[in-house]
């Protein structure tokens, strides 16, 4: 198989005819033969053969051809000056690029020009700005499994140089904390575990790496030029994964020895933060909204930062909410400061706006990649640093942030005594040093400005010394400078004058002065081009030296425009201080007076506020009408806990929480984009993790739970979790359901509470009150959300009147609806066993069976009926001819409706009875949703019409 990446089989099989370049080619796809190789000729990054056509293919450029004495190759370039856009195309491609630079002169080089491979740009290792976006955090990650079960992680940020570590217990553990950290690429071997990401859209990239990363040796040789191996690394496990990221770090940026600018590794415990797996932040949508009208999330709610290096914080932030109470007050104390103090807060963004994004920067300065620009946008954003000193003097709970705001004057002063403020981007051309830093610099620099006044003042000197008028002097680059004389003039000209080059109309001189003087003037200015690049890279290494002072810094100013931002959000958006509770299970419940959805509130235009009154322990089951609010309000209620937590006020008008360790939510199967694997099984398996991990102190939401399902098993299992929830978990939870049934359990449990939504209706209008209030709701309005929906009249009349049909016969059979209800509607949960056998009792077998697909899809109250009750199949027809006879019995019209409908009079045909029957028996009724139903209805109508 042919591939873009490895040597080229067309030219491996002519290895030896090879001109010398394909040659140097060749070797280098050998020796990077997981990469694509873009090998530079001149102002191109060059691809020949296949990797040639995926270049041209995907950064849709021309496909050439290179033809020499062995033979044509495919050839596709793209222009250096502007390659990021194009890289930035194969790396999102998913192919790692192995940039192969020419490192020497070409003008210099005899023969072959010397190349090798610089970096190799893959999506958890770009350093490259222009294919990184601002604030963002990219990491490389991978995994080992230990010895002892478990996993150790490491992931490292190769553009800022942030590195960590940390333990998992087992492959769920370490699925939920993979998705958190949400690398761009997960390094995996033979040995190592690999991980499917829960959301493939946002997942990573795996990059099969040689097993031999992994190597404990290895490892520990890569660590020990970062830490002490086996220090505050805990796991052999943990330095292995380490080793193996920061190994494939240092190899992808072309650097022989570690990446001195990932000056700490720090190791964390998963408990040390709220954990939210997958599931939540995905449904919580905390970074991601991909579902219905996909908007906004809650960290474009949260993110009013200044600078990237704010941004990149708050999603730390928001990706790990704290759990030790007192640093989650230290970060409100802030906040609280922050909104009072509005006039210090705009001084501070003012100020913080103009912050570089120190931390890549400094990785940059540390590589030695950074250039004269970065080294004046990092003294830009040093030189900010005294003025938000000044404004936080008086705040005193900022002072943990002013006392960190070191001003590192030292690096500052030397920038700016030694870089020009407005730097090209070349390095080795002049014009970054300014004057007066360096006396050797200025001497050359006088030196050449003192020839070029010479030679400037040589003209005039020169046409009065021979008297030609039109003498000029000038300069070119093959020739430097010269005297020109025009042909009439040329007996004038005086004997020093040595002929240099002869023109149609003229000839060109130099004297011996002139000749001097141009090799003055060129031996300084190139002397100087060099010196100042010399400088600049000393004045690089100074900078370089501070880098752990300037992330100190970076750090310092990242959370403190974090806490301005979220200071500003509290502001505007109206939110309060929360409050915790001293920590003790027995009062850790949840109370939020007038609570809203953070980002719900902003795109509605009036959110009706909730209150939120859950003891610990306690389970609020939440029905209410479709549409009405129910995930909406348990979503709210997390994202004020979670908020809480990174340090943040809250929408509510009170907030009393507790201090949750995680937050575990599961949202029914329709509910969620998941794709791949049957959504019913990821919904269980999730569901397996919360009863497994949920504790006391943790935050549960269900939502629809079960609803993937039979709604008899899919009751029954969300039953049987409610009560282990509660039972066994204590953790305190909110259910939304759609299952009446479940509602009964608050009868029998102390500890379980009903809540519902909900709605008033007029005709056909439903009216939602977005209101939480006690006791349980009966009405589903389904059928009113379908055809609000745009599901057809015939579909929406036809639901109605079975749906009244049934209603019809459970009056008849005196039944009614036990449970509170909160709106006057007949509803599903008032069905009883007895609306069953009166559909039989009307008489048509069929009938029954079609009835019965209407209340199994609705009715939620099956599991507590007789066995035989629910097995409604049992009774069906037995055979296809039996199925032609009931239906042949019946009218038409009473079987589905329509009575003026024409088809009615038309003969049945008996061949579609059969299949009609047939599909019948063979339906999977109480599998089926019920639109799934009423579709199924409609199409065996449409078989019987046709
Ligand atoms: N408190 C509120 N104030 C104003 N509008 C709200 C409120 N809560 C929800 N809504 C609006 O109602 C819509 C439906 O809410 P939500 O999805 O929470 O309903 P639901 O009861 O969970 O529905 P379903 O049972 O169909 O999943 C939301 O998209 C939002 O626009």
């Amino acid at each position: 198989m042919t591939t873009a990446t490895g040597p080229p089989s067309t030219m491996a099989e002519k290895e030896d005819e090879l001109t010398p370049m394909l040659s140097q080619y060749l070797e280098l796809c050998e020796a990077h033969d997981e990469a694509l190789v873009l090998f530079q000729v001149g102002d191109f990054y060059e691809a020949f053969c296949e990797a040639a056509e995926v270049v041209a293919r995907i950064c849709e450029v021309t496909l050439t051809q290179r033809e020499d004495s062995t033979g044509t190759y495919p050839m596709a370039g793209i222009p250096i000056d502007n390659a990021s856009s194009y890289l930035e195309r194969l790396v999102e491609a998913d192919y790692r690029v192995a940039i192969a630079d020419q490192v020497e002169d070409a003008e210099a080089a005899t023969g072959l020009v010397d190349r090798a491979v610089t970096r190799v740009i893959t999506p958890g290792t770009v350093v490259e700005e222009e294919l990184l976006a601002s604030g963002t955090t990219n990491y490389v990650a991978s995994a080992v499994e230990s010895q002892q079960g478990g996993f150790g992680i490491a992931a490292v940020d190769v553009s800022t140089g942030e590195c960590f570590v940390t333990s998992v217990a087992d492959r769920a553990g370490l699925a939920e904390e993979l998705d958190r950290i949400a690398p761009s690429e997960l390094l995996v071997a033979p040995e190592t575990p690999t991980v499917t990401p829960a959301d493939a859209a946002t997942g990573w990239m795996e990059t099969e790496v040689d097993r031999t990363l992994f190597d404990h040796e290895a490892a520990i040789d890569c660590l020990s030029a970062y830490v002490d191996p086996d220090g505050r690394l805990a796991t052999d496990a943990e330095r292995r994964a380490c080793g193996a990221v920061l190994a494939y770090a240092e190899y992808t940026q072309g650097d022989d020895g570690s990446l001195d600018y990932v000056s700490r590794i720090r190791r964390y415990e998963q408990q040390e933060h709220l954990r939210l797996d997958a599931a939540a932040l995905r449904s919580l949508e905390l970074f991601e909204n991909r579902g219905l009208g996909a908007g906004d999330t809650l960290f474009d709610v949260i993110d009013e930062s200044a600078s990237a290096l704010g941004r990149r914080c708050l999603t730390r932030w928001l990706r790990r909410p704290l759990v030790e109470r007192r640093a989650i007050e230290t970060r409100l104390d802030a906040v609280d400061a922050l909104v009072e103090a509005s006039v210090e807060r705009a001084e501070l963004q003012d100020g913080l706006a103009d912050a570089y994004d120190l931390e890549r920067l400094v990785s940059r300065v540390s590589r030695g990649r950074a250039n004269a620009r970065d080294l004046r946008a990092l003294q830009a954003t040093l030189s900010v640093v005294p003025d938000l000193v000044e404004t936080l003097d008086g705040i005193d709970a900022l002072a943990p942030y002013r006392e960190r705001l070191d001003p590192l004057q030292e690096i500052a002063d030397l920038i700016e005594s030694a870089i020009v403020d407005e730097p090209p981007t070349e390095l080795t051309e002049g014009g970054v040093i300014k004057p007066s830093f360096d006396a050797d610099l200025d001497e050359l620099r006088t030196t050449e400005r003192e020839g070029r006044q010479w030679v400037a003042e040589l003209e005039a000197a020169e046409r009065e010394r021979t008297g030609i008028d039109s003498l000029s002097v000038g300069h070119n680059q093959v020739h430097g400078y010269y005297i020109e004389v025009t042909n009439p003039n040329l007996d004038q000209v005086p004997d020093d004058y040595t002929r240099r080059q002869t023109l149609k109309n003229s000839e060109r001189f130099y004297t011996p002065e002139l000749k001097e003087r141009e090799n003055e003037i060129f031996g300084a200015a190139e002397r100087a081009d060099s010196l100042e690049y010399e400088l600049f890279c000393e004045v690089r290494s100074e900078v370089a030296a501070e880098t752990e002072r300037i992330q100190a810094l970076a750090t310092a100013i990242a959370e403190l425009d974090a806490v301005c931002a979220l200071s500003t959000v509290a502001a505007a958006g109206d939110y309060i201080r929360p409050q915790f509770h001293d920590g003790s299970v027995e009062t850790g419940g949840i109370s939020i007076e007038g609570g809203r959805h953070p980002v719900v509130e902003t795109t509605q235009e009036s959110f009706v506020p909730n209150d939120a009154d859950l003891s610990q322990g306690e389970v609020a089951i939440i029905t209410g009408p479709n549409m009405s609010g129910k995930s909406t309000y348990m979503r709210q209620v997390a994202l004020t806990c979670l908020l809480a937590q990174i340090g943040s006020f809250v929408p509510a008008e009170a907030a009393e929480l507790p201090v949750l360790d995680r937050i575990f939510t599961r949202v029914g199967a329709s509910d969620d984009i998941a794709g791949g694997e049957s959504t019913f099984m990821r919904e269980m398996s999730e569901l397996t993790e919360i009863l497994h991990d949920a504790t006391e102190e943790s935050l549960v939401l269900l939502d629809e739970v079960g609803r993937g399902t039979s709604t008899a098993d899919g009751l029954a299992i969300a039953q049987a979790t409610t009560e282990f929830i509660h039972d066994e978990l204590g953790a305190t939870t909110l259910f939304a359901t759609h299952y009446h049934g479940l509602t009964a359990l608050a009868d029998e449990r102390e500890g379980v509470v009903n809540r519902h939504f909900a709605a008033t209706r007029e005709g056909d209008e439903v009216t939602f009150l977005h209101r939480v209030a006690p006791g349980a709701s009966s009405a589903s309005y389904g059928i009113e959300v379908a055809r609000m929906a745009g599901v057809p009249e015939t579909v929406v009349d036809r639901a109605r009147s079975v749906v009244e049909s049934a209603n019809g016969s459970r009056a008849e059979s005196g039944s009614a609806g036990s449970q509170p209800t909160a709106t006057a509607d007949q509803t599903p949960t008032d069905r009883t066993p007895d609306a069953h056998s009166e559909m039989k009792r009307d008489g048509s077998g069929t009938a029954t069976d079609s009835a019965n697909e209407q209340t199994g899809a609705v009715d939620n109250d099956r599991p507590s009926y007789p066995e035989e009750e629910l097995d409604v199949g049992a009774e069906e027809a037995d055979s296809e001819a039996e199925a032609a006879d009931h239906r042949a019995s019946y009218p038409d019209e009473e079987f589905f409706g329509g009575a003026a409908d024409p088809a009615v009079d038309d003969p049945l045909d008996e061949e579609s009875m059969v299949r009609v029957a047939v599909a019948l028996r063979a339906a999977d009724v109480a599998s089926m949703t019920p639109l799934e139903a009423l579709n199924t209805l409609d199409e065996l109508r449409s078989e019987l019409r046709e």
